[in-house]
């Protein structure tokens, strides 16, 4: 049977992130991708014009009639807004007992916009983060949830993996694209082992959609029945060659190429 998952995330209307490059990624992987849309983003490449969050009667009935109907093998969430939004989530994921989630913190667009509140922080450490199978924090997410102000070595991301790993997540991983390095590093901590995945960075301004991208990547594989380490592997493959092939459309950042990844496994 085909297996399915569901993104619990914001509408970009640009196309390159949100909800919009999550179903792009699970359709790439051979996964059938439904959505619930927490808030609609005016987005294009030169960053976000508007943010409206959806009721929370809009978000809780689109997660209602597709976990009671259909059911996924596993759950993304990506920008969820509020603090109210963060509760019905955790709410209702754990009212139909799913069992792969990756938690992708969205906080902040690259472009500098918010798309979590700050009083919504505590809320997504509190209930969310320990419900997670997967987080996959990028290195200011780590820094906001745990109060720090920088991480810029490979070894600030081993402590940061350890103490997010202790806020109750089954695996972390802190994701390196920020990091100043010639090498895009990324560090999945299990509870006992820390694993690199590394890859040249490609230098490229068109990176918009990234980490949603890295993040759905990952819900795909395991929906499938692959191990987190395998999920974090084939999304690390697809996100190297989706950034690789960015696509220089609009007047600014551009989107990451869903679609690299499978040329180069036919090629
Ligand atoms: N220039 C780049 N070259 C190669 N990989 C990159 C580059 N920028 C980001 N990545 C990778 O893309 C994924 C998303 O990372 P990151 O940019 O840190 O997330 P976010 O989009 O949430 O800020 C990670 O796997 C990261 O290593
Ligand atoms: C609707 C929406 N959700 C999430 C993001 C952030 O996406 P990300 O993959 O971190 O990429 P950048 O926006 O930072 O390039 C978003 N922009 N919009």
């Amino acid at each position: 049977m085909k297996a399915k998952a569901l993104t619990i995330a914001g509408s970009d209307s640009g196309g390159g992130a949100g909800i919009q490059a999550d179903i792009k990624t699970f359709q790439e992987r051979d996964v059938f991708g439904m959505s619930a849309i927490t808030a609609i983003t005016a987005q294009n490449t030169l960053g976000v014009h508007g943010v409206y969050p959806q009721t929370l009667e809009a978000i809780e009935k689109q997660i209602d009639v597709v976990l009671s109907d259909i059911g996924a093998d596993s759950v993304k969430t990506g920008m969820l807004f509020s603090k109210e939004i963060i509760e019905l989530v955790s709410r209702l994921l754990k009212d139909y007992k799913v069992e792969n989630i990756v938690v992708d913190p969205v906080m902040i667009a690259k472009g500098g916009a918010k798309l979590l509140q700050d009083e919504a922080i505590e809320a997504l450490k509190k209930h969310l983060l320990p419900q997670a199978t997967v987080i996959t924090p990028n290195l200011p997410e780590a820094c906001a949830i745990l109060g720090w102000s920088d991480i810029n070595s490979t070894e600030a991301m081993e402590e940061a993996a350890l103490e997010l790993y202790k806020l109750g997540a089954k695996n972390v991983v802190v994701k390196g694209g920020h990091l100043n390095h010639e090498q895009s590093i990324d560090i999945l901590f299990d509870g006992k082992t820390y694993s690199y995945y590394t890859n040249n960075r490609i230098n490229t301004k068109h990176t918009h959609g990234t980490g949603c991208t890295f993040a759905a990547a990952i819900t795909a594989e395991l929906a499938k029945g692959n191990s987190v380490s395998e999920a974090v592997s084939t999304a690390k493959s697809f996100i190297t060659s989706a950034i690789s092939e960015g696509l220089a459309i609009g007047k600014g950042i551009g989107p990451t190429n869903h679609g690299a990844y499978r040329k180069e496994l036919t090629r």
